[in-house]
């Protein structure tokens, strides 16, 4: 269930009780570590590939192959603009989440690292 407070939701006068002071870092820094779950992932989408494990999304993915994937990541594509173009940002949240699970899955396939694709984003920055 999702709720959305009308103010502060923490006895603190935080906006919310799980505050990133909580884990160690001030609360007007943003957590360094919060991009860490792009690299979990792809840990474990890379993991789904080599174990195809049955049951698991990933694998019925890669089962499925490179066509269904890239089918997938123009519909998640596809989704985000019907999404940012209703201006639901709620939607658009969801749909951003699909959109980079499924080009990660693309990225495992084709065997390019997502490390490269972040490379790239480093290099344009520092010009
Ligand atoms: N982040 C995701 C993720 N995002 C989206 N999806 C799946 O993408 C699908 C998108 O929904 P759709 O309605 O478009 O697709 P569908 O009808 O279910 O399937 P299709 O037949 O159209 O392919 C849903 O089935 C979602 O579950 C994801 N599936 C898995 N993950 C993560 O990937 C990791 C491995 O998951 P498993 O492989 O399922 O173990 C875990 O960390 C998961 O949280």
């Amino acid at each position: 269930m999702l709720v959305e407070p009308k103010g502060p939701a923490c006895h603190t006068g935080s906006y919310s009780c799980f505050s990133s002071a909580d884990a160690g870092f001030k609360e007007s820094e943003p957590d360094p570590d919060r991009y860490a779950i792009l690299t979990e992932l792809q840990n474990v989408i890379a993991q789904r590939e080599k174990e195809m494990p049955k049951d698991a999304y990933t694998t019925y993915l890669f089962e499925k192959g490179v066509d269904k994937i890239l089918k997938k990541v123009g519909e998640e594509a596809g989704e985000v603009i019907i999404a940012a173009k209703n201006r639901d940002p709620e939607e658009l949240k969801w749909e951003s989440a699909d959109l980079l699970y499924h080009l990660l899955v693309l990225l495992q396939e084709q065997k390019l690292p997502f490390d490269e694709v972040l490379s790239v984003l480093k290099e344009r920055h520092s010009k």
